[in-house]
């Protein structure tokens, strides 16, 4: 059976469309629903196996970039979507997706343990590019160890799209960037070409983030969230550079990632599939 991917949508919002081309084109279905749905009802969530929070300017990035829509879920679905990881379902946040979630207690999640005191709330922050611009552009990028189970298997180095204002991502002190490294939570980083470090700096780090941070997984590996956009890079058509190269441009990257997740769901992890 097909994993149900519930894509949550909202004012603004205007990557949903795209997100669930690649979900299908991954093989799962999808349903685009409201948060004002899902907020009058929350009970619809358990008939799902993967939730994704798409890219775009939730309530006109008002206050900050993804703030208010991470507002209502932490008043009023942050017991729903725990469940949801508790259950192992998978979940993803796309840019504006990922400033949702960094803004509400999920992404990086509760950091430390295992003898250090468990640190809890928001840890991290999606502050303005360091340029002051928003950007446009394709970039590089190299996946790291973690464990993210979105981001297995990716190659060395590949490159996707970006589109943001406020993309650099920043930990609350040193103690959070310490154990995002030591949990093995950074799924990817920005990258030259050749898939070495960017450098912490523009053009290969394109907004300033530390460590060249791109994307991030909780502690279970089944939330991640990033600044690029995969959902836009699921054909060899897409990329902008498939007529001149020779041969031609890997094909449609970005949708391992979202083939990852299916896969997961439906080897039944926790799944209910
Ligand atoms: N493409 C997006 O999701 C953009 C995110 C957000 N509106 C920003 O500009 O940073």
């Amino acid at each position: 059976m097909k994993p149900r991917t519930l894509i949550l949508r909202t004012a603004g919002t205007n990557c949903d469309k795209e997100t669930a081309h690649a979900f299908e084109l991954a093989g799962a279905t999808t349903e685009a629903i409201h948060i004002n749905r899902l907020l009058a009802e929350p009970g619809l969530i358990e008939g799902f196996q993967i939730l994704a929070f798409p890219g775009g300017f939730s309530y006109g990035d008002d206050i900050a970039a993804g703030k208010i829509l991470a507002n209502q879920i932490s008043h009023h679905l942050r017991d729903v979507l725990r469940d949801f990881i508790a259950a192992g379902k998978p979940i993803i946040g796309i840019c504006n997706g990922f400033q949702v979630l960094v803004k509400t207690d999920l992404l990086p999640g509760d950091i430390g343990g295992q003898g250090s005191s468990i640190r809890t709330g928001q840890t991290a922050t999606l502050a303005h590019n360091d340029c002051g611009r928003f950007i446009d552009r394709w970039i590089s990028l190299a996946p790291r160890k973690s464990r993210c189970i979105w981001t297995q298997d990716l190659p060395a180095s590949f490159e996707l799209p970006i589109a943001h204002g406020e993309g650099k991502f920043v930990p609350a002190d040193e103690s959070v960037r310490q154990a995002l490294h030591a949990n093995e939570q950074i799924a990817l980083v920005y990258a030259k070409a050749d898939g070495s470090p960017a450098g912490g700096a523009a053009p290969a780090n394109p907004n300033g983030s530390t460590d060249d941070i791109a994307g991030v997984c909780d502690a279970t590996g089944l939330v991640f969230g990033l600044m690029p956009h995969p959902e836009r890079y699921v054909s060899p058509f897409q990329h902008y550079a498939w007529t001149r190269q020779t041969p031609p441009p890997e094909a449609g990257i970005g949708l391992r990632v979202f083939k990852n997740a299916v896969q997961y769901a439906k080897s039944g992890v926790g799944a209910g599939v």
